[in-house]
């Protein structure tokens, strides 16, 4: 770090994850971005450039503490400053922005050079599930495969999806923050719902790989989640079937919610958003929508 750069810039994609049934495994990166940035200072520790919350500084540095553990290098002082467009607490991988942001930014500090993949695995570890963080470092549609016995990250496979293919977003006024909402998920699962929601992840990962945009339309059921975490969201379920009726492909509640999610063909995006944010309305519950596509890149270095 001390001999090349000073500052760097890192520009990560949100996402969009489980996609219906996917869920801890499918995850989409979208082209609304958050912007870390580090400055490299003389002390020893991270220090935020603005007030941040406790969490969003434990985030930083865990994913700094865990990047120096895995690259080898000594550990530095740096300010970390995070702005953009990802609204924070909304299923859309805000998180998972940060964390990608941190470690792409170190790797370019430090010119570590890590590989890509290296930065999942470490970015799972922070963040507890893979598919957030391994879009918003890959880009792309991504499955993610984690260690069964120790929910490690080993890989993923990647996708990229056409501007063609529109993924409308609406984000209502409530957050919900990811620990929260996987608190209201069961311990276990009717038998039969695994099976259904197996049925339905497989199909869409297929149609997905296959660009075959046109059998979503049959593709998304799922039993794992969205049962217990749509009902506390007033409007949420009413999105996804306007959204649908409205002429999209398919819809989600996007990660642990609140947003949902429609995907479409980019022509018939703008009514779909509209309809989608008066189902919200309608339960007096503010809403913001935005037409996205999906982003091939990844994080990526914007200034160094
Ligand atoms: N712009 C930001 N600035 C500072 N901290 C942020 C920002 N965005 C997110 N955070 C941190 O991330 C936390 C939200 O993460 P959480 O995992 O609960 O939701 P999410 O990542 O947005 O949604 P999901 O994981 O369902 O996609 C916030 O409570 C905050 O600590
Ligand atoms: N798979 C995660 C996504 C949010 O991080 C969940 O649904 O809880």
């Amino acid at each position: 770090m001390n001999r090349a750069r000073h500052t760097v810039s890192v520009r990560v994609p949100a996402s969009t994850s489980n996609c219906g049934a996917g869920f801890d495994s499918q995850g989409l990166a979208l082209s609304l971005y958050n912007r870390v940035t580090l400055t490299r200072t003389q002390g020893l520790v991270p220090l935020p450039e603005q007030p941040v919350d406790e969490s969003t500084h434990a985030l930083v540095v865990q994913s700094a503490e865990r990047f120096w553990r895995v690259a080898g290098t000594v550990p530095v002082g740096f300010y970390y400053r995070i702005e953009g467009e990802v609204p924070a607490a909304r299923g859309l991988g805000s998180s998972a922005t940060i964390i990608a942001g941190v470690l792409v930014g170190l790797d370019s500090l430090h010119e570590t050079r890590l590989p890509r993949p290296a930065m999942v695995k470490i970015a799972t570890a922070v963040e507890g599930n893979p598919e957030n963080v391994s879009a918003s470092l890959l880009g792309g549609f991504t499955v993610s495969r984690t260690d069964p016995a120790t929910g490690e990250y080993v890989d993923a496979v990647r996708v990229t999806v056409p501007r063609e293919i529109a993924f409308v977003v609406a984000s209502p006024s409530m957050e919900l923050r990811t620990v929260e909402s996987r608190g209201a998920l069961p311990p276990t699962l009717p038998f039969a719902d695994a099976v259904k929601s197996l049925n339905s992840a497989s199909f869409f990962a297929a149609a997905f790989v296959a660009g075959d945009y046109e059998k979503l339309r049959q593709a998304v059921g799922d039993f794992v989640h969205e049962p217990y975490r749509l009902p506390k969201i007033p409007g949420a379920g009413a999105a996804i079937d306007a959204g649908i009726e409205a002429g999209a492909l398919t819809g989600w509640l996007s990660g642990s919610g609140s947003s949902v999610l429609c995907v479409c063909y980019r022509a018939n995006a703008e009514p779909i958003a509209a309809s989608m944010c008066a189902a919200f309305w309608r339960e007096s519950m503010p809403c913001e929508a935005r037409v996205l596509s999906a982003d091939n890149d990844g994080a990526r270095v914007e200034r160094a």
